[in-house]
């Protein structure tokens, strides 16, 4: 059983509007992980459980459900992780296998028979995350202000958020900053944030990203409701003061952010972020290479792991002095800067204005003088980025988009680009239909043939993993 971390009495409920019956939370969170893909599902006949009334689920039983929630590999030897994930991506080609030969007319079966590698372990499976968002909803003692993750369906209106104190792959500094930002709106006025329509709260999320150096940075997002810009800015000074002088300042984060966003994700553009205290930007190193990384701008969950990721992206690539590298969904141009010695240039495309513009330092800061980084979708670019590259001979495409994929024009024009020999695939999400449709798009009208899949974990104790795709001509 895990240490207790703290005294909650789940009965009597002094702040909740509605009691959490301890039964219907054990109850949704054995469902939840029946239908996840976690093998190993709690059985919840625990003495210290008991459904009488008045009785308590034990603080150590949630942290115990959250982390097979957030890690459901978590008590598996890390060894036999990276088999289940090897086991995994055979699955994927098998996937896409199923895909390619299910509408075709012929009777003759076409095979995808890439060669499959092992798994490439991270270098680091404990606390690796540099970066966690925090829900912040009812405890399950009650309390509405409890700043966590959800366990049980947020659909139905029975999630309870946990304290992710007990989540082996998330960062101290991370766990400490966000107990502080809970004692905080404890103090705040502001409700929490349960509906976007108006009176229906105001703190919505926390964000914590931290570097290898442990320099950490926060975001506090808040829906500004009907709240006028003074009030927003009085809170805002209150946050500030709490982390600079008042009861946080031990764990003052070294950037510290505020977003008042009315939507449930919001870019720069959409809603400031307003920096409070700090430095605007995290700086990340990877290979001798400095990467700022600003509050909107992507960067890979897994500092350690993303360094062998790119360095087997690289590989893959077969790069030249002559190759030109064309980088969609580029972030903040880790792939192009890392490649730029190895290259005659390379060209990013990126949607998130902050990540285009982190790119373009990032080049100047590392010296890559024939790199560049255009800002927009990359279905609108791609046609001019490879008319302009008319002179380039040998092009290899990296495609790194988000789980929805790319458009399917964005494809198109990469197979009908005689200079583009090879195109590599990265995803975290390479059994979703999305990404899929991708892979079997490239295949089937682009003709290009499936040469190897290399898994790359980049999330321990997790089932998610890293594939990354080899396409040929
Ligand atoms: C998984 S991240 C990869 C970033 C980068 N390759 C890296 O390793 O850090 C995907 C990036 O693609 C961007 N993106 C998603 N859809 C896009 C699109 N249609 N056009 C251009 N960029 C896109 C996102 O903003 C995000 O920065």
């Amino acid at each position: 059983m895990l240490p207790v971390f703290r005294n909650i009495n789940v009965f009597p409920l002094k702040h909740t509007n509605r009691p959490v019956n301890p039964f219907d939370l054990c109850h949704l969170i054995r469902i939840r992980l029946c239908s996840s893909k976690a093998s190993a599902v709690k059985e919840f006949e625990d003495p210290e459980i008991s459904h009488a009334e008045g009785s308590a689920v034990t603080i150590s039983d949630q942290f115990e459900l959250l982390s097979d929630v957030m890690t459901p590999l978590w008590k598996m030897p890390y060894d036999e992780q990276l088999r289940a994930k090897h086991n995994w991506s055979q699955s994927v080609v098998r996937m896409i296998n199923e895909r390619v030969n299910a509408n075709r007319k012929e009777k003759r079966r076409l095979n995808v028979t890439p060669k499959i590698y092992h798994v490439k372990s991270s270098p680091v499976i404990m606390e690796y995350r540099n970066k966690d968002e925090f829900s912040i909803r009812n405890g399950a003692d009650g309390h509405p202000k409890t700043v966590g993750f959800f366990i049980g369906s947020t659909a139905s209106d029975n999630a309870v958020c946990v304290p992710g104190t007990h989540v082996i792959t998330m960062r101290e500094k991370h766990k400490k900053i966000a107990q502080n930002f809970e004692q905080y709106i404890r103090t705040s006025e502001l409700p929490v944030c349960t509906d976007f329509r108006p009176g229906g709260g105001n703190w919505r999320r926390f964000i914590v990203r931290s570097n290898e150096e442990g320099n950490t940075l926060a975001v506090a997002v808040c829906h500004p409701q009907l709240l006028s810009q003074e009030r927003l800015i009085e809170e805002q000074q209150r946050l500030k003061e709490y982390f600079t002088s008042g009861p946080g300042k031990d764990d003052c984060p070294q950037s510290l952010y505020f977003q008042a966003c009315p939507h449930a994700r919001c870019t720069n553009e959409q809603a400031p972020f307003v920096l409070l205290h700090g430095k605007p930007f995290l700086e990340e190193h990877m290979w001798g290479k400095t990467f700022r990384i600003s509050p909107d701008s992507f960067f890979q969950i897994n500092t350690q792991a993303a360094e062998v990721l790119y360095e087997t992206i690289l590989k893959q690539a077969n790069l030249t002095p002559r190759s030109t590298l064309l980088d969609v969904c580029c972030g903040v141009g880790p792939i192009s800067i890392l490649a730029a010695d190895r290259v005659r240039g390379c060209v990013g495309i990126e949607s998130v204005r902050d990540a285009v513009l982190d790119a373009k330092f990032n080049a100047k800061i590392n010296n890559a003088t024939n790199v560049d980084f255009f800002y927009g979708l990359a279905e609108r670019l791609t046609e001019r980025i490879i008319e302009e590259l008319d002179l380039a001979t040998d092009i290899v495409a990296v495609l790194n988009p988000g789980r929805a994929g790319l458009d399917p024009r964005v494809l198109r024009l990469l197979y009908k680009c005689p200079q583009i020999s090879t195109v590599i695939c990265v995803s975290c999400k390479a059994d979703m239909p999305s990404t899929l449709k991708n892979f079997v798009q490239l295949f089937t009208e682009g003709n290009f043939k499936l040469n190897s899949v290399t898994p790359v974990d980049l999330f321990p104790h997790t089932w998610h993993t890293e594939l990354i795709l080899k396409f040929i001509r």
